[in-house]
């Protein structure tokens, strides 16, 4: 493997490394008089955290005033960590761990033994429709002591789709191994077979999302990301779907939320919940699979046939322009996205969002509309017929005002493309001029082999809480896991 260029050629480190992290235990610094506006050299991260530390230290003060004026909070708000941390479960869960359960923003997490619990170390990172994550430390088997993120899952058995991607996500957790790919430490219940209800999933804690970095850049009309930071993050998420995708996986759901970067800009793809294998037909490859504004046009209007991991091209595209303005490119009604999936809703809702990638990318032309209505039907063509006509834009007009280069604007050209045949694949991509700066072909690994998910068949609910068991079950550690108390002595 060649070795990675030399860090002054970089502002960054080009492959991620795992750093060791300070005790948890000590307690949080706290500053006063931090500027509200990012110093001039940062990095994204230092900067949202001294916003996060501003913000806190705002509350903290606005608490801390209410107290004195008598004015105690009564209102029956919770804290944000509770419980008795220092109180273990007896060994309990398929590996006989004993377990903390720790309450956070009124939701209980079984932390194994070895984890940090104290409730000043504990932090919530989010929720959404799967789980929730909080991100604390733990020692682990190498000695060193890492900030993980703990996943529960959100009623995991729930039924069998919901079921099924809970498995598929422990899965290609397992199966990933690239180090812009997150993947699990650790997969732990702390139920018994025969009431098996919680699923949780640790991985490293990968640094914040993009989304909220995007949102804090937005928030405080400053830019933070450099044209540096956005070639460097472009490169990582298309080093790792190389990966992906030469494994025959789509990852399905890119997006800001679904990629962490740290202080050194190391980027992490998180969350392959909705990710499937290419070769499967798969019923469930539905059009609401990916978060509606960084879908393609082919998974949200027409027939998906010729539906391949290209749609994850159309969503670097997404990220890519909206990494260079701070705003998402297509952003339409997420509202109607509960709709109803049926083929008139999609036609009557799509409308806003249909409108905006039209304006810039060109509506179909002829050549596509064939292809449509090949793959649907004529009446599919006529109502895409029956849209306002848009021609192509001229993207180095369209975002001028962000004085891009001339490569980016190539490059994303290339990526925003409407019909996927003819869109710029992940192999030619990593090649692009944009990118040459960081590329070292000899450092883009594919995968060795096909990931074979084993999810195509149907099962119940039940069938498929029992394949998940056996996953926690025959889930192996690696170096970089929690280390068991009492395993280093084994
Ligand atoms: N390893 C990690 N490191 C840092 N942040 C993480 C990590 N894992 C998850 N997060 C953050 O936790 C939050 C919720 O996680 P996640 O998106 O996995 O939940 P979800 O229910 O699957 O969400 P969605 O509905 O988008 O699929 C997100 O903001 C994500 O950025």
């Amino acid at each position: 493997m060649a070795s990675a260029p030399s860090s002054s050629n970089l502002p960054y480190s080009h492959v991620r490394r795992h750093e060791d992290v300070p005790t948890p235990s000590a307690p949080p610094t706290k500053r006063c008089n931090i500027q509200s506006q990012p110093p001039e050299s940062y990095e994204p991260n230092t900067w949202l955290q001294q916003q996060m530390e501003h913000e806190q230290q705002k509350k903290l003060a606005e608490e801390a005033e209410k107290q004195s004026s008598g004015t105690t909070n009564n209102d029956g708000e919770e804290e944000e960590v509770s419980g008795r941390p220092d109180v273990l479960s007896k060994p309990c869960g398929p590996h006989n761990r004993r377990f903390n359960f720790v309450m956070v923003r009124n939701i209980t997490f079984a932390i194994p033994e070895g984890y940090d619990v104290d409730g000043t170390n504990i932090e919530y990172l989010g929720g959404g429709s799967f789980g929730n994550v909080i991100k604390t430390s733990a020692v682990c088997r190498d000695g060193m002591r890492r900030w993980v993120a703990i996943k529960k899952m959100r009623e995991p058995f729930f039924d069998p789709h919901h079921a099924r991607r809970i498995f598929r996500e422990i899965k290609l957790l397992q199966l990933m191994r690239h180090d812009n790919i997150i993947c699990a430490l650790d997969i732990y219940t702390p139920d018994e077979e025969n009431d098996f209800r919680d699923v949780y999933v640790v991985t490293e804690f990968a640094g914040r999302s993009l989304y909220r970095i995007l949102k804090q850049q937005r928030e405080y009309g400053r830019r933070v990301l450099t044209d540096e930071h956005i070639k460097f993050i472009i490169y990582q998420i298309i080093r790792a779907l190389k990966y992906i995708h030469s494994a025959n996986i789509i990852h399905r759901d890119l997006k800001p939320g679904n990629l962490a970067l740290t202080d050194d800009s190391d980027l992490m793809i998180l969350d392959f919940g909705l990710a499937r294998s290419l070769e499967k037909k798969d019923t469930t490859l539905t059009q609401y699979v990916q978060t509606r504004w960084y879908r393609s046009p082919e998974v949200i209007y027409w027939k998906i046939d010729s539906y391949t991991n290209l749609a994850d091209m159309w969503s670097v595209g997404c990220i890519a322009a909206e990494l260079l303005t701070g705003d998402p490119l297509f952003p339409g009604d997420d509202g109607i996205a509960s709709m109803p999936d049926t083929f008139s809703n999609k036609l009557i809702t799509v409308n806003a969002q249909y409108q905006r990638i039209t304006q810039l990318c060109g509506s179909p032309d002829e050549e596509l509309l064939t292809k449509i209505e090949n793959d649907n039907s004529s009446a599919m063509k006529a109502v895409i017929q029956s849209y306002k006509v848009f021609k192509r834009r001229n993207f180095r007009e369209v975002f001028a005002a962000y004085n891009p280069s001339a490569d980016f604007i190539d490059l994303i050209e290339k990526l925003l493309v409407l019909d996927p045949e003819k869109r710029i694949t992940v192999e030619e991509a990593i090649q692009h001029p944009y990118l040459a700066e960081f590329s070292l072909p000899d450092d883009e690994p594919r995968a060795d082999h096909i990931f074979d998910l084993d999810d195509s068949q149907a099962r119940t609910r039940f069938e498929w809480r029992d394949a998940v068991w056996k996953e926690i079950m025959n889930y192996r550690r690696l170096d970089s896991s929690p280390l068991i108390p009492g395993e280093a002595d084994r």
